[in-house]
């Protein structure tokens, strides 16, 4: 499975965003290194650790930045030097960084000029009202939040009704109920029958807004389909729990007899569980714990970090 690509399941719809053999590097640094995929319409999430190369990529998709190698269409049409398809395309760049001197209004109207849109103003409107930003919009983005200020970003990028949305890094700094608010908007508009595209980090996030994923890692295509298949690959793995209970060595012993249990080891404080598939264990711990008559006090998997999961995804 080194560098194979995981296909979970084939795309849902049309491919609408073709990526073929791309590559960019940076002098020595390859940031996105030969990826081949396909983004059909709805809600797709690009997910992976920082560094993986999901701006790279978004940013060649957008036209922003020459391939080194391969080429993007979007819509059976080039991306790259080829100023007509930004009808087509909107993009939420990463940064905090917005004219605050602007209100929202002016900014979202002066993007619908650039799109040399026969009615910016009545474009501005709609696209302020698609993000819930009315009340506020006639305000300097200077005294927004953060998450109002994302907002701001993704009405003028929507102003202009495109076919496609990029996103990058588009929760980032929102709050629980800002976050629902995009994760519906976006959700909307992939029921629209429009390509909507978000990078994250957070699986639990790209879960929630997408079916489809695609996961990034060092610059490669680590893994491509539907989310429960993602979410399969990603837990059923070797995995290492730590665990305290009321007595941990008749703990190991019960746990050993478990056919999920690859190996015990007991620790000054607690129980080290290497589980070779991790739902099997989780689902099994309770009433082996109760069996055994111990009562658990704690259960935290030793090695849940991001990196953990993308390396065993990519075989590393
Ligand atoms: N203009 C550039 N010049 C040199 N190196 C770059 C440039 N842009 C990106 N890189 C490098 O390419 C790699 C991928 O970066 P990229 O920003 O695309 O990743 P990412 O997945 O978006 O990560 P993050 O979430 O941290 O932004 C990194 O090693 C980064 O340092």
């Amino acid at each position: 499975m080194t560098s194979e690509v995981l296909e979970a399941a084939p795309p849902a719809t049309r491919s609408v965003i073709d990526v073929r053999g791309v590559s960019r590097w940076f002098g020595n640094v390859v940031a996105v290194n030969d990826i081949t995929m396909s983004i059909g319409t709805g809600v797709t999430g690009l997910l992976g650790p920082n560094g993986a190369g999901k701006t790279t990529l978004l940013h060649l998709m957008a036209g922003l930045l020459a391939p080194s190698r391969g080429e993007i269409l979007v819509q059976d049409a080039p991306v790259w030097r080829n100023p007509a398809i930004y009808r087509t395309l909107g993009l939420v760049v990463d940064r905090e960084d917005t004219y605050g001197f602007l209100s929202a209004r002016e900014l979202v109207e002066a993007t619908a000029t650039l799109h040399k849109m026969d009615h910016p103003r009545s474009a501005a409107d709609r696209a302020i009202a698609m993000v819930n930003l009315g009340p506020a919009a006639d305000r300097r983005i200077a005294t927004y939040s953060k998450g109002m200020r994302q907002r701001a970003r993704v009405a003028a990028a929507l102003v202009h009704d495109p076919a496609v949305l990029l996103l990058d890094e588009p929760f980032n700094g929102m709050d629980p109920r800002q976050r629902l608010e995009l994760m519906e908007l976006l959700h909307r508009m992939g029921e629209e029958g429009r390509t909507v595209l978000f990078s994250s980090h957070i699986l639990e996030e790209v879960e929630q807004v997408s079916q489809q994923i695609q996961v990034m890692v060092a610059g490669r295509l680590a893994a491509s389909g539907d989310h429960r298949a993602i979410r399969r690959l990603m837990t059923q793995r070797p995995h290492e729990f730590r665990l305290s209970s009321s007595n941990d060595r008749s703990l190991g012993v019960a746990l050993l007899a478990l056919e999920s249990v690859s190996g015990v080891e007991l620790e000054n404080d607690g129980v080290l569980v290497r589980a070779s598939d991790y739902g099997a264990f989780t689902a099994a711990l309770p009433s082996a714990a109760r069996g055994a008559g111990v009562r658990l006090y704690q259960v935290l998997p030793a090695d849940e970090s991001l990196e953990s999961v993308f390396s065993y995804l990519i075989g590393g």
